[in-house]
């Protein structure tokens, strides 16, 4: 059940599609071969494949896709609360909402390579009256989603403040990674730094000096992280390459055998082919004055692992 595509403007091409809950999806295709979909559901991005149409996002082959919760996989936007740090619903309301697409294209200051990319849509939530009763503060929030030529992803975040009041929030790109196997994968670029370990009651703990492997569940905060993080596929000879810019800490996740065990929405052994590695606001909240805005931003590329240290640098 296809609409004809929209075009938004001369860089901006999409098709709308929906789903089987009659939920519009964002399809973004560049010439490439590679592609994007985003669910109007969340503003939840559910796939990305590269030129040779390999999916680089985990979904669960036990996903439920069905509103109002969001679907285990692709990359959830958490906001305005991160995991269960205040009174709202796990990781806030954003993921379970419908947004819409927005047709006021406002420039964005950015340099990024990425933004000159061939696909795009503007996505926008604004609360319901329901959200107001539970976080009472008005805000819109802009969602912008890239594909560039390369297929490189690219997914901007702009909060306004259009309250009388100041406001906080925590945010997360809640990212899973499809991987071949937990056990061959390895983070580049949280080394040494302090983690909020959510497994210890978000005790402080300074991480080692070697890559992060997996063996157990881990689920961490790793604070005032740096802005470019590498997740290596060693069977995959993959390598993601994760920039981000506004977001100072990224947490990992993964849930392991017995915690997915009780997750109805993930197959018992599905554990070994996601990995979250998210880009976050969450130790400081980020607090916003009437008429201010923060910008978020999360790129993501996968590489072939041999080039990867060409791009950390
Ligand atoms: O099941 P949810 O609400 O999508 O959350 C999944 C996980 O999300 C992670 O980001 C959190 O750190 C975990 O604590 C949490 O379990």
């Amino acid at each position: 059940m296809g609409h004809p595509a929209i075009n938004l403007d001369r860089n901006s091409e999409f098709e709308v599609v929906k789903d089987w809950n009659g939920i519009d999806q964002i399809v973004l295709k560049v010439p490439s071969g590679a592609s994007a979909r985003v669910s109007l559901h969340g503003g939840q991005l559910i796939s990305w494949r590269n030129e040779k149409g390999e999916e680089l996002l985990f979904t669960s082959s036990k996903a439920i896709f069905k509103p109002p919760k969001a679907m285990r996989g692709g990359i959830p936007i958490c906001f305005p609360q991160f995991g269960n740090c205040g009174t709202l619903e796990q990781h806030g309301f954003a993921r379970n909402r419908i947004w819409s697409i927005d047709k006021d294209l406002l420039p964005l200051n950015t340099n990024s390579k990425v933004e000159c990319g061939m696909a795009a849509v503007n996505l926008i939530l604004k609360p319901t009256d329901d959200d107001l009763r539970s976080w009472p503060h008005c805000f819109e929030f802009r969602l912008r989603i890239t594909l560039s030529m390369e297929g490189h992803l690219s997914i901007t975040s702009r909060v306004r403040n259009v309250d009388g009041k100041a406001f906080s929030f925590s945010f997360a790109y809640h990212t899973y990674l499809s991987v071949s196997d937990i056990s061959e994968v390895r983070i580049e670029g949280l080394e040494t730094l302090d983690y909020l370990d959510n497994l210890s009651q978000k005790e402080r703990f300074t991480e080692q000096g070697d890559a992060i492997t997996f063996e157990s569940e881990v689920d961490r905060v790793y604070v005032r992280s740096p802005n470019v993080i590498a997740v290596l596929d060693h069977e995959k000879k993959r390598t993601f390459l994760i920039r981000k810019d506004g977001l100072p800490d990224t947490v990992v996740w993964n849930p392991w055998e017995k915690k997915s065990r009780l997750m109805a929405d993930l197959g018992d052994e599905e554990y070994k082919q996601m990995l979250c590695v998210d880009a976050a606001a969450i130790e400081k909240p980020i607090t916003l004055k009437p008429n201010e805005e923060w910008t978020g931003r999360l790129e993501l590329s996968s590489v072939p692992s041999t080039c990867c240290h060409d791009h950390l640098d």
